[in-house]
């Protein structure tokens, strides 16, 4: 994915103010910033369900979005989520689901509705609907809100394989815990992404904004 000066007001109040980035195959990059500081714009942006007012967005492949609010129907079931997605995307199974779900742990659901799952359960399930037509580039907002430490490291364990597999992971969060397992970290602040430090070095270090 090539991102080339985008900018974004709303109204008078510019918000990106030039963003450039490149997303190369096989690469887990990070965006941290303060709360405001626009990244769930960018990812909007980037996932094009908003348009800039200036600049371009390019991507080749297929392109999945996990955004921040967890985007379920409380009406529906596990198993019916995946139904809809799956002829959503076109796909002919949902083996590649269930293998995600088996990674998270989110086996034993299938017939509760979403509005009775707990938040951590909602977000994997989220998780699972953007990943589950194996994306190209994947763009995922605070994706382990509500996670318990158990799946927080199966998160990145998947995240690790989409990486060997030659996917672009982008991970946007106001904090960056373990920096380590991002290939790239920035740091959007006033409108501009600037090269990441990390606050530590090796597992467990820390990204503030
Ligand atoms: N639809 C909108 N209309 C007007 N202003 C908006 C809109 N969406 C976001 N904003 C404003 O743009 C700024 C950036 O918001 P955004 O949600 O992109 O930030 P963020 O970095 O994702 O924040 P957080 O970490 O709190 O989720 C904020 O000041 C927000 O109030």
């Amino acid at each position: 994915m090539h991102v080339r000066n985008v900018h974004h007001s709303y109204g008078r109040r510019p918000v990106l103010r030039g963003i450039d980035l490149t997303l190369r195959p096989g690469t887990v990059a990070g965006i941290v910033g303060e709360n405001g500081a626009g990244k769930t714009t960018l990812l909007r942006i980037l996932s094009g369900e908003l348009a800039p007012d200036r600049g371009t967005v390019v991507h080749t492949g297929r392109l999945g979005y996990c955004p921040q609010h967890v985007m379920l129907n409380d009406a529906l079931t596990v198993r019916q989520h995946l139904d809809f997605f799956e002829a959503a995307y076109g796909l002919g199974d949902l083996d590649r689901a269930r293998d995600i779900m088996g990674s998270l742990r989110l086996t034993g659901y299938d017939d509760e509705r979403a509005g009775v799952l707990s938040g951590g359960t909602r977000q994997k399930l989220n998780l699972t609907l953007a990943l589950m037509h194996d994306p190209h580039v994947l763009l995922l907002d605070e994706p382990y809100q509500g996670f318990d430490w158990d799946t927080y490291r199966r998160f990145w364990d998947l995240t690790g394989a989409l990486r060997a597999s030659g996917r672009s992971v982008l991970v946007v969060s106001h904090l960056a815990h373990d920096a380590a397992r991002l290939d790239e970290l920035w740091r959007l602040h006033d409108g501009l992404l600037h090269a990441g430090t990390a606050a530590g070095t090796g597992p467990g270090a820390e990204v503030r904004t």
